[in-house]
């Protein structure tokens, strides 16, 4: 016999606690010393995190969260909020739902302790982030571990992985979508945060990845669990429940950080392209993004759509995320039930 309640712990990636500048600071130096994400040897990591793009960043990082920030804080904090507090809702009192974020707050310690004060006997980890990478859903998985291996009892645990094709999940995007005018679009775009190439060869245990042209194209047995290749199945599922051809879609990624090659094509190069071939108006979607974030507030809307005007291209619309949608928040408690 179990008793006890059913812990949900929901992770988001996190955000500074304010948009000043040394807030930001703050958050990249934890961000980006996390080995999962700037994947160096430690002394490396160290020097260039706390010596170069930490100071460097911050300023101009501070500068796009100052345009971001709302009076009730940054976006992804608000929307996590709402969905963990709907959930909870949805869920009733045999359940118990705490939300964390991988880096600042409110942190992942705070969230699992909420759990273990209230004697959950399980605890589901639901990353929200629907593809797998290491630098997100492993670092989320990662440090749940970490923390949970400094507990004299560990009750049952459950670590989503990824639920990049899951239907309904898909199903809401696509009528985010519908709510444009989708036929008059020059083209649609699927833009996903990018990560570094170096990362996906790592996470290939089948010597697959890379190998080819289209080899992170499509999902398989050899790479269920690439970035690229879920990301790009994000997008099939779309177009499909979308009736896109394929020559009305390109799949790319934003958000390079560095010089080292990133999975490509690079988004800023594809809305060149594009443009050159006389494109005016754009709608894209991001779906690595559960919630609206910096990465789709300030750099699609804002930054791309800036870009994609002076590259002689008239509009970038952006298809709003899940953010804090009922239908969103049953779609999670179906999965966690
Ligand atoms: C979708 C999941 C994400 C992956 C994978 C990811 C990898 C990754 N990110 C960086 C560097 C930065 N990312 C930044 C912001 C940011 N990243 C994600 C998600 C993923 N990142 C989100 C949701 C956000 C926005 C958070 C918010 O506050 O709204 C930033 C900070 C902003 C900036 O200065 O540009 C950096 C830096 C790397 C290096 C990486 C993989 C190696
Ligand atoms: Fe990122
Ligand atoms: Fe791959």
């Amino acid at each position: 016999m179990v008793f006890g309640k059913k812990g949900i712990l929901l992770v988001n990636l996190g955000t500074p606690n304010s948009p000043s500048r040394g807030d930001v600071y703050v958050y990249l130096r934890q961000f980006l010393t996390d080995p999962r994400v700037i994947d160096i040897p430690w002394v490396q990591r160290q020097v260039l995190v706390n010596g170069i793009i930490a100071p460097f960043r911050s300023g101009s990082s501070a500068k796009l969260y100052q345009e971001l920030w709302t009076p009730e804080g940054s976006p992804i904090k608000i929307y996590g909020e709402r969905v963990a507090a709907g959930l909870q809702a949805l869920l009733g009192d045999e359940y118990a739902v705490a939300l964390g974020m991988r880096y600042q707050n409110p942190s992942i310690e705070s969230a699992l302790k909420q759990l273990i004060d209230q004697q959950v006997s399980e605890i589901t980890v639901f990353p929200m982030f629907p593809q797998y990478a290491s630098a997100s859903t492993g670092s989320v998985h990662d440090e749940v571990m970490r923390l949970l291996r400094k507990e004299q009892v560990i009750p049952n645990v459950r670590f989503i992985n990824s639920y990049y094709d899951h239907d309904p999940m898909i199903e809401i995007f696509a009528d985010n979508a519908r709510k444009f005018d989708i036929a008059s679009y020059d083209h649609i775009l699927f833009s996903f945060h990018g990560l570094p190439q170096r990362q996906m060869i790592k996470a290939d245990a089948c010597n697959h990845c890379l190998k080819t042209a289209n080899c992170c194209e499509t999902v398989s047995i050899k790479n269920q669990f690439c970035y690229s290749a879920q990301s790009h199945g994000t997008a099939y599922a779309l177009a499909k429940k979308l009736n896109l051809t394929r020559d009305r879609y390109t799949i790319s990624f934003q958000s390079r950080l560095g010089r080292d090659p990133w999975i490509q094509p690079y988004t800023i190069e594809v809305l060149e392209k594009l443009a050159k071939q006389g494109a005016k108006r754009l709608l894209v979607f991001s779906a690595a993004f559960v919630a609206d974030c910096l990465e789709t507030i300030v750099e699609i809307s804002s930054e791309y759509q800036e870009e994609f005007h002076k590259m002689g291209g008239e509009t970038v619309d952006l298809v709003p995320s899940l953010n804090d949608d009922p239908r969103w928040i049953k779609v999670i408690a179906d999965m966690v039930r």
